[in-house]
C-alpha cells in the first residue's frame, strides 16, 4: 500500500500538475520569466514566510513528542534564516534593504494563504496543522528537483533563477520535505477515516493556495488596501 502522503498527493494531483505547468514555474525553469514578476514573487514570498515561520513555531509548541519539537525548531530556523537569506540576498542585489521586505504589504492571495495556515493551526488538531504545512515544503522540493533535473537555466545575474532552483533542489531542503512527509504518514496512520478525510481536505486546500501564489505573482497582483506589514 502506498504511504498516506502519496495518497494526499494523488488526491491533489491535478493542482500539483497545474503548478508544474504554470507559466511562472516554467519561466523559472527555462530562464524566460520576466524579472518584474520574479521580484513581485520574492517580496510576497517574504511576507508569506513570516506567517509560515509562525506556523512552524506553533507546530513546535503543539508537537506531542520532544523529538518532533526539536525538528520543528530546526525547521523554523531553516525557513526564517536560511531560506529567507535567499530572499534577502536577491533584494540586496536589487538595492532593496531587508527593512523594505519587512514593510511589504500582503496581496489578497498572500493574506488568504497565511490566514488559512494560521486558522488551521489555531482551530485544527496537530495532524491538520501538518497537512496544511506539507504542500509548501513538498511542493517546493518537487519543483526544485524537477527543474534541476531538466537542467537549470544558464547563470544570469539579471535573472537569478538558477540560484533559486539550487536552493530547493538542495539535499538539505529535500531532506526537510521528506521528514514532513514521514511525519504526515505516521499521523495519518493514527487517524480514523473521518480524520483522514479532514487531512485530505486540508492538504488539497493548501495545495490550491500554492497554485494561486504562483498565479498572483504572474499577474502582478496588487497589495490589498488595508494590509499592515508583518501581520
Ligand atoms: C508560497 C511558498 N510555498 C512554499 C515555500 C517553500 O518554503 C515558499 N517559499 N513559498
Amino acid at each position: 500500500m502506498s504511504s498516506f502522503s502519496a495518497e494526499l498527493r494523488a488526491g491533489a494531483a491535478d493542482v500539483w500538475e497545474a503548478q508544474h505547468s504554470h507559466p511562472f514555474v516554467r519561466g523559472i525553469g527555462d530562464g524566460t520569466l520576466a524579472l518584474d514578476r520574479f521580484r513581485h514573487y520574492v517580496r510576497q514570498d517574504y511576507v508569506y514566510l513570516v506567517d509560515y515561520g509562525r506556523l512552524l513555531a506553533l507546530a513546535c509548541a503543539r508537537a506531542p513528542e520532544l523529538e518532533t519539537m526539536r525538528r520543528f525548531a530546526e525547521l523554523t530556523q531553516a525557513i526564517l534564516v536560511t531560506e529567507m537569506d535567499l530572499h534577502r540576498s536577491f533584494a540586496a542585489d536589487w538595492g532593496v534593504p531587508a527593512a523594505d521586505l519587512e514593510s511589504e504589504r500582503a496581496t489578497p492571495t498572500t493574506r488568504a494563504y497565511g490566514d488559512f495556515l494560521l486558522r488551521t493551526a489555531a482551530l485544527g488538531d496537530f495532524a491538520e496543522l501538518v497537512a496544511a504545512l506539507l504542500p509548501c515544503m513538498w511542493g517546493y522540493a518537487e519543483v526544485g528537483e524537477r527543474l534541476a533535473a531538466a537542467g537549470p537555466p544558464e547563470p544570469d545575474p539579471a535573472r537569478p533563477y538558477a540560484r533559486w532552483i539550487a536552493t530547493y533542489a538542495d539535499p538539505e531542503f529535500q531532506a526537510l520535505a521528506a521528514w514532513c512527509r514521514e511525519l504526515m504518514d505516521r499521523l495519518g496512520a493514527a487517524c480514523d477515516d473521518a480524520g483522514r478525510a479532514r487531512l485530505r481536505a486540508v492538504f488539497a486546500e493548501s495545495s490550491r493556495h500554492e497554485l494561486a501564489f504562483w498565479d498572483a505573482a504572474w499577474r502582478l497582483e496588487p497589495a490589498a488596501r488595508d494590509q499592515r506589514s508583518l501581520g
